[in-house]
């Protein structure tokens, strides 16, 4: 009996786990792996927690690549399913559940009929953070099977199911992750005049750094500043002596993601000097853009077109995706999968629509075999 990809899908879904901590999802990919039927055509390798796996064509002159994600992120969830998260306080709320099941069933499917050329299918860590996609480019294990041209899709929750939405050029932004330490001096709430309130501090600063965007960035030319978290404080009547930032910035550019770092230091120079604080600034990982090479993309969309799918030409959104580094040395693209969910990507009530996965199987599959 073939892969029961909603079974699958489910089971992926219970265990998600943090950036480099993937060992039960990998656990679980190689004992699936193990499972096909044509196993002795394909060559496995783990890469940390990830994964990668070599079809062997039946007359290859190249390889060609297909990356999915495996990692979850920090959210508790709230989608009320039967099959929901068995690990407090993570969920896969990015679809990387429906990627990794796709990129299994396109395995199964290409062990059962052969392509001419090599395959590589990656399951790569920690693209929510903090960045596999860099180090596995860099790994002897990816180099080794270094794929001619490579592609991937992500789950759109704004799109209806099975829709294929790309463009070519710019797809996902530039971004870079933001932690911000703020160190003053706490005391009594009642003598404000004895402390050096960090609250207020990065309170000030939080309000301030929204004017790099409407201030700072040519308005043509969009950037994002999100801080997505806060930490400070004790108690409500003790002055705080720290306070931690937590955000990410976007850019459609490598350019105006340097004048808003810059803009960044600036900012928090000013607080220094204004709150008699010291600060400290991370920028964390950076994820280059996602630019899909026009040749490929346009082969892609084509083929879409020629065997009939629902497909969008789309605009260019400030996610990001490290699969922009691949995309920076290898010829490829990107492509968003239509799983129309009401609540959007990274919210806790996520839920895609499972009929897009067997849609993407059979696309991804077909691609990759064209002309065989
Ligand atoms: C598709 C998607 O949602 N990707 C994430 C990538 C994370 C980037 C990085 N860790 C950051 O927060 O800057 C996204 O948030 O766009």
């Amino acid at each position: 009996m073939g892969l029961d990809l909603i079974a699958t899908r489910r089971q992926l879904h219970q265990i998600p786990e943090l950036g480099f901590q993937e060992i039960k999802t990998q656990a679980l990919i190689l004992t699936t792996l193990d499972q096909f039927e044509g196993k002795e055509y394909m060559t496995i390798k783990r890469w940390r927690t990830g994964v990668l796996v070599k079809i062997h064509g039946k007359q290859p002159k190249r390889t060609i690549a297909y990356r999915t994600d495996i990692d979850g992120l920090p959210i508790q969830e709230k989608t009320g399913y039967a099959f929901q998260s068995k690990h407090e306080g993570q969920m896969h709320a990015c679809g990387h559940d429906f990627h990794m099941t796709i990129a299994l069933g396109v395995i199964e499917n290409l062990l059962k009929h052969r392509p001419k050329d090599d395959v590589v299918i990656v399951f790569q860590p920690a693209e929510e953070g903090p960045g596999g996609a860099l180090p596995l480019l860099h790994s002897d294990e990816f180099n080794a099977w270094r794929p001619d041209e490579i592609f991937a899709l992500h789950v759109a929750p704004e799109y209806p199911t099975g829709t294929i939405a790309t463009r070519e050029g710019l797809l996902f932004a530039n971004t870079s992750e933001l932690f911000i330490d703020f160190k003053g001096k706490g005391g009594h709430a009642a003598y404000p005049h004895l402390a050096n309130d960090m609250v207020v501090a990065a309170s000030h600063f939080i309000t301030q750094i929204q004017s790099i965007i409407s201030r700072r960035l040519d308005p043509l030319n969009a950037g994002v500043v999100t801080i997505g978290k806060v930490t400070s404080g004790t108690k409500q009547n003790i002055i705080a002596d720290s306070a931690r930032v937590e955000g990410t910035l976007r850019a459609l550019n490598p350019e105006t993601m340097q004048v808003m770092k810059e803009a960044i230091q600036a900012h928090v120079a000013g607080i220094e000097t204004a709150f008699s604080c010291r600060a400290t600034i991370d920028f964390g990982s950076n994820y280059y853009q996602v630019h899909n090479h026009s040749e490929q993309t346009r082969e892609f969309i084509q083929y879409c077109r020629d065997h009939d799918y629902d497909l969008v030409i789309c605009k260019e959104a400030m996610t990001g995706e490290d699969f922009g580094y691949f995309l920076k040395e290898i010829p490829g693209f990107m492509f968003w999968l239509g799983v129309s969910s009401e609540a959007g990507l990274h919210d806790a009530h996520f839920q895609p629509d499972e009929a897009a996965i067997e849609t993407a199987v059979k696309l991804v599959t077909a691609y990759i075999s064209r002309g065989a």
